[in-house]
């Protein structure tokens, strides 16, 4: 997919991972939606967009996934604005295993309706004209710690939930490729939750073992994760494809077993 004038919507947006995928669309020509709960981290990353790309390259949504109805606003306004939409990435991400429901809310079920909502807009189904998704997982989803087992349930399911969608478009004839990405540690504000007690919870006991678990598997540049996902949207031949990110392989892919009979 030529990227000039691609139309991508990216959840968690404005820092991290989703802003790195975010700058990398906007390099290549696209235009993008940056969709994000912070609005201190949205205003600066706006500024910043703008000086580089241009008033209009993008446009900015403060809105919460959990929130259902702005997040149908939001997907809405986008097409509105810009006519179609080709990209949609599901980036948005927590780790809370105090308040342990709002992660399963944010991470996968605010996915799912992420889903749903690109479906909706890109589906021949529905009479668009197709496009690719991206939801993102993690290595905890091959790789999983006693640290933060609900964060870890989440990627599991955004894992099975990706390839079992993938399948649907497939059979369906949605013309929407679905894929999954499963970095290992990155290097964005997420990884300063395992020293705040009041995300990690009855597990924050453990923050030595999880620094110890960054050191032995290092922790990865967000412009690599970025490169991951314009692999994945540049090649027409990935749906249901399991990418995974990890410092000692580098981008590669999971390699399914075959079903057996
Ligand atoms: N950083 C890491 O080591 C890894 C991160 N991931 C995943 O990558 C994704 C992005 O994470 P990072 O960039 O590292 O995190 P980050 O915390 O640096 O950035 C996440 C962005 O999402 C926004 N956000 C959070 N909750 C939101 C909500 N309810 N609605 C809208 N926006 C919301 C935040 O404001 C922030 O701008 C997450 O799904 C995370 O689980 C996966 C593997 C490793
Ligand atoms: C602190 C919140 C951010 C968590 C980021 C993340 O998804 C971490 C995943 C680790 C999981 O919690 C336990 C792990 O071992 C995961 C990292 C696994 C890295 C595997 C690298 C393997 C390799 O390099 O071959």
């Amino acid at each position: 997919m030529a990227l000039t004038g691609r139309i991508a919507l990216v959840t968690g947006g404005a820092q991290g991972i989703g802003r790195a995928i975010s700058e990398a669309l906007l390099r290549e020509g696209a235009k993008v939606a940056l969709v994000d709960s912070n609005p201190e981290v949205a205003r600066e990353c706006r500024g910043r967009l703008e000086e580089a790309f241009g008033v209009g390259s993008s446009l900015f949504f403060e809105c919460d996934v959990t929130d259902w109805a702005k997040l149908q606003e939001v997907f809405r306004k986008t097409v509105k604005h810009f006519g179609h939409l080709d990209i949609a990435i599901n980036n948005a991400g927590i780790n809370n295993e105090k308040d342990w429901q709002k992660t399963i809310n944010v991470n996968l079920t605010s996915l799912i309706k992420g889903t749903y909502l690109a479906l909706e807009h890109m589906s021949r189904e529905n009479g668009k004209d197709g496009g690719v998704i991206i939801n993102v997982s993690s290595m905890a989803a091959f790789m999983h710690s006693p640290h933060m087992p609900v964060y870890t349930a989440t990627k599991y399911g955004v894992l099975g939930f990706t390839k079992a969608m993938a399948e649907a478009s497939a059979v369906g004839n949605f013309g929407v490729r679905i894929n999954v990405l499963c970095p290992a540690y990155v290097d964005t504000p997420l990884l300063q939750t395992i020293d705040e007690e009041d995300k990690m919870g009855r597990y924050f006991k453990y923050k030595e073992e999880l620094r110890q678990s960054m050191h032995t598997y290092g922790i990865l540049d967000p412009s690599l994760i970025a490169d991951g996902m314009m692999m994945i949207i540049k090649d027409g031949s990935l749906n249901g494809a399991v990418m995974k990110i990890t410092a000692s392989k580098g981008i590669h892919f999971q390699n399914d077993e075959p079903m057996s009979a």
